[in-house]
């Protein structure tokens, strides 16, 4: 066959794959429509006037197309290549069942804006907050049905920020963990100005914590101005001469300032992971859930209560992959706490094994109860790592 059989055969089986992603896309608006249904029915039987939301995005689901598409590849199709055509697939389909926001620290070209868009695809739209707890806030109200929000850096730790939103009731009651994206990332050095006549450097704390060696070595003396997100930094330094940002390499093109320095991170693997949060009155169970989040604020009365808590995720099975601890008292609700001064909410992740039978998660937070002043089970979720 000669080039142009080529190219004609090729546009037949183009002609043919249109069709049958037309096809699909019709059956997934009559899901939607279903979903909608099944959602007014919840609604009219919820006491509170409120129901289940956010069921247009299954995270189970998708996991059950990705597997299911891997199992049917012969290749040459990468299985990687394969992913992303149906993330894109999805992320159409999605956005033909209903107008899917997804909010996100802004603004665009943040290290979350590029989280959200790998997990979302480019079908549905970006809605970008001032900061974390604006993005936790619009979900919490409905105004947005998803967030992505950064939980944690692998060279820096977590984001305090994040976990207080989660601590508070106000900002976050009916917020739940609907899944989890692992994102790598490089920080870059951007400015307009020559690095020796850098003086100030912007951005986000997060972002100064993964490049400490490096401003040591190469800026010691700059001022560094801590602002709500990388992107912001950027903005912000493109417009300033003699300053500089610690942001995305993206945000190059984006804001107009060049890039001086690429891989300015401790490590080379440097990964954040984010969240993405969602209202629901019910907690999404998905049946092969491996992972789990729950936050809890221990009685102080009782002692041992550390240890015994502890215990419980052990006799029940799970293993504790991450332990973070903040203040009890939510730092989003002035004057309306009675926690005392030390004491402290502890946020789990833990696995869900095979070992772990069906009821274990309910057991749990059951035995949790005993020790704590407030108990939340915050997602159950398939670990992406
Ligand atoms: O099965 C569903 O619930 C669908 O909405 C269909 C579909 C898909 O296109 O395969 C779309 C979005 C969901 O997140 C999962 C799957």
């Amino acid at each position: 066959m000669d080039f142009d059989d080529l190219r004609s055969e090729i546009a037949g089986l183009d002609q043919q794959l249109v069709d049958i992603l037309n096809q699909r896309a019709e059956l997934s608006v009559a899901i939607g429509k279903s979903k909608k249904k099944a959602e007014k029915v919840a609604l009219e039987l919820a006491t509170n006037g409120s129901a289940a939301t956010s069921s247009i995005y299954i995270p189970e689901q998708e996991k059950s197309v990705y597997n299911r598409v891997k199992s049917l590849n012969n290749g040459p199709i990468s299985d990687n290549s394969l992913y992303s055509i149906y993330r894109e697939i999805m992320s159409a389909s999605i956005s033909l069942q209903d107008k899917v926001q997804v909010a996100f620290l802004g603004p665009i070209g943040t290290f979350c804006h590029q989280a959200a868009k790998k997990k979302f695809g480019d079908s549905v739209s970006f809605v970008p907050y001032s900061n974390i707890t604006d993005v936790f806030e619009a979900v919490e109200t409905s105004k947005i049905g998803y967030g992505v929000v950064p939980i944690e850096n692998s060279i820096f730790g977590s984001v305090p920020m994040t976990l207080d939103s989660f601590n508070s009731i106000k900002i976050s009651k009916s917020t739940i963990i609907l899944s989890e994206i692992y994102l790598p990332l490089q920080q870059t050095l951007l400015s307009n100005s020559e690095l020796k006549k850098i003086t100030k450097i912007y951005s986000h704390p997060m972002a100064f914590g993964q490049c400490q060696p490096w401003l040591k070595n190469n800026l010691p003396d700059v001022q560094c101005v801590e602002v709500n997100s990388t992107a912001l930094g950027a903005q912000i330094s493109s417009l300033e001469p003699f300053s500089a940002a610690i942001a995305n390499s993206m945000c190059s093109s984006l804001y107009n300032i060049n890039i001086l320095e690429q891989n300015i991170s401790t490590r080379s693997d440097n990964t954040t992971r984010f969240l993405v949060i969602s209202r629901s009155q019910q907690l999404l169970q998905p049946k092969n859930a491996d992972k789990v989040s729950i936050i809890f604020t221990l009685n102080n009365t009782k002692s041992n209560s550390i240890q015994n808590t502890l215990q419980l995720f052990d006799e029940f099975k799970f293993t504790i992959i991450s332990i973070n601890s903040r203040p009890a008292g939510s730092c989003f609700e002035a004057g309306t706490d009675n926690t005392s001064n030390w004491s402290y909410t502890y946020f789990i992740d833990a696995l869900i094994s095979q070992q772990n039978s069906s009821e274990s998660v309910n057991l749990l937070i059951d035995g949790l109860q005993k020790y704590c002043t407030f108990v939340k089970l915050l997602g159950l979720y398939f670990n992406e790592n």
